[in-house]
């Protein structure tokens, strides 16, 4: 089987600098966009409805220590859903994840605010470290293909069936700094 995740966060938040390669078995691929994100969605729509149009699932990023990057995730629920409707699009899951756990020291965004906005906005949350825990990350793509599958099961296009494995790509970092 085989899934298309859309992974989105403002600069930094820890998206995309590692390699990924987690394989889910050998009968399940993931094909990752990792997108950097833009403040006016505006400009580039077409691109935007187009990776609407693409994904089973997203992945929405914001560094806990970055407020700005929280707010940047609560626009892109709001852009996700709207243009969903516009396209008539199938529903698809949505998590939420509050990166650089380990830099606790730094927070400005609370875990109750992460969870509250998915509750409101019916998406999944996860806080994670992509650089101190990485089994954490495993742990959210897991629950998402979990969620794809169910997804899939009640909507019109199945996802299709692949004879071969590869790996995941690139999300999240590795190495622990105290950037953000
Ligand atoms: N302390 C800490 N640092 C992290 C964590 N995740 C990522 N980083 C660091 O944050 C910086 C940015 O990580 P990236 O993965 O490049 O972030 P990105 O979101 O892909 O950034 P862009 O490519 O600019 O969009 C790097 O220096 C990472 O090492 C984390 O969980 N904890």
């Amino acid at each position: 089987m085989e899934a298309n995740i859309v992974v989105m966060g403002t600069e930094s938040v820890g998206k995309s600098e590692s390699i990924y390669s987690h394989r889910f078995g050998r009968e399940f691929t993931l094909n990752i966009w990792d997108s950097p994100y833009s403040e006016d969605l505006s400009v580039e729509t077409s691109l935007f409805e187009k990776k609407v149009q693409w994904a089973d699932g997203y992945v929405l990023v914001y560094s806990i220590c970055d407020r700005a990057s929280f707010n940047s995730v609560s626009r892109l629920v709001q852009a996700i859903k709207s243009t969903k409707d516009y396209l008539s699009a199938d529903k698809v899951p949505i998590v939420i994840v509050g990166n650089k756990r380990d830099l606790h020291h730094r927070r400005t965004v609370l875990s109750e605010e992460g969870r509250l906005l998915a509750l409101d906005t019916d998406c999944h949350f996860y806080e994670v470290s992509a650089a101190e825990n990485y089994h954490s990350v495993l742990t959210l793509f897991h629950g998402l293909v979990d969620k794809m599958k169910d997804a899939k099961l009640t909507s019109k296009r199945p996802l299709g069936f692949r004879g071969i494995v590869k790996s995941m790509s690139a999300v999240f970092a590795r190495r622990r700094t105290d950037s953000f």
